[in-house]
């Protein structure tokens, strides 16, 4: 059996703006102030479990994706003429690998998100992709650590015959309420759904075809005759995987999960970047964390993130827990509680004649 890690690499990520936007999504940047960007280290990281990786992404997005892996080969980057969500994405790559090595299994795994804990990370894609071997579809459950609206939930059941440390799934669901998730938390059997989906590429398809025959079909079509591409992928529903497949799939019983700790974090908003840079400081320092130049930052008596992005000097006095991301052409201050309204602006900038800052 031969593994290949898929990475979509989509989304304009903007409850990271202004230092993400849809020219340049939060994938492309270096965000945990490692020196290479989040596409970066999620290919690193798989290289070592992969037999081949594959980036899906917007057509737009291409150049910038050669440029940041140049040891990938063109052809494994499949570009999308739009986005139309991660079932086409994941799919597009699911119909090339069903033709070209029939055996292989294939994982998902976000372009940008963090994991903390690589060689459990590392046995825990295997351990899926052995009972991905045998038709399941599989999924990287987290423990929850707080009742997040922001993920899909799974609730574990029985252990999975002939598989130590994998589970049936009883349900999938995505993205509940906050009364829901607190609820799924005081269980105890509920984790985290990390979009980390191992398959192989024929069973997503097939199962695929079970709720959208069509859909799965000029999948197939497109990976049979490339050329078909534009004429075939704007006919093709918008819609996510989890919703797709992963939930009805799960309702059928055909889904398994293996549970792992892998410092595992999506990375959703300026405060949990602030959280994640904080934890991974070695000295945890008097001021605020700032992400870049540290001497452009003079800070009295205040804590936070700063991120100094344009080059100009940031001067902070009294203030707790502030976000201040300062770019070239836009400048965001808010709080670590708050950051998450920040897709909000963008909304509004979207509908204003500032759009071309989003
Ligand atoms: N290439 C490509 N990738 C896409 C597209 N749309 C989404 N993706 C990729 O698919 C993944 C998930 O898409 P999101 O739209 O960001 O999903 P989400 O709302 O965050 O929810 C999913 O991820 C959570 C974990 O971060 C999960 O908890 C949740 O259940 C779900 O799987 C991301 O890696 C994103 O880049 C697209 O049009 N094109």
């Amino acid at each position: 059996m031969t593994f290949w890690a898929v990475i979509p690499a989509g989304g304009a990520g903007t409850r990271l703006w202004p230092l993400s936007r849809s020219s340049e999504p939060k994938f492309l940047r270096d965000l945990t102030g490692h020196g290479r960007t989040l596409l970066q280290e999620t290919y690193d990281r798989l290289q070592p479990v992969s037999d081949g990786i594959m980036v899906v992404t917007g057509s737009v997005h291409e150049r910038a994706v050669c440029d940041q892996l140049p040891e990938l080969p063109h052809e494994a980057i499949l570009a999308e003429p739009s986005g139309r969500d991660s079932m086409a994405a994941i799919g597009l790559a699911a119909a090339f690998l069903e033709r070209r090595d029939p055996d292989a299994v294939m994982g998902s795994f976000a372009a940008d998100h963090v994991i903390r804990h690589v060689d459990t990370f590392h046995r825990t894609v295997r351990s899926a992709a052995a009972v991905a071997a045998d038709g399941w579809l599989v999924t990287i459950g987290i423990s929850p650590t707080f009742a997040s609206t922001a993920f899909g939930y799974i609730a574990e059941g029985e252990r999975l015959a002939g598989h130590e440390g994998a589970y049936l799934v009883d349900e999938f669901v995505e993205k509940p309420s906050a009364e829901v998730a607190a609820g799924y938390l005081e269980t105890g059997r509920y984790r985290w759904n990390a979009g980390m989906f191992v398959v192989r590429p024929t069973v997503l398809l097939d199962l695929l075809a079970e709720s959208d025959p069509g859909f799965a079909e000029r999948l197939r079509a497109i990976a049979a005759e490339p050329a078909r591409l534009e004429e075939l992928w704007e006919t093709l529903p918008k819609i996510a995987l989890d919703h797709a497949v992963a939930e009805p799939a799960a309702a059928a019983g055909k889904v398994a999960t293996v549970p792992a700790d892998l410092g595992w974090d999506d990375i959703g908003d300026f405060g949990s970047l602030a959280t994640l840079l904080q934890a991974a400081a070695t000295a945890s320092p008097e001021g605020p964390t700032i992400l870049g130049e540290e001497s452009l930052v003079h800070a009295l008596d205040s804590t936070g993130l700063v991120v100094p992005h344009s080059g100009r000097t940031i001067a902070l006095i009294g203030l707790e827990d502030i976000v201040v991301v300062d770019t070239e052409d836009a400048v965001l201050v808010t709080t670590r509680a708050q950051a998450q309204q920040v897709k909000k602006i963008v909304a509004a900038l979207k509908d204003s004649d500032r759009d071309h800052l989003t």
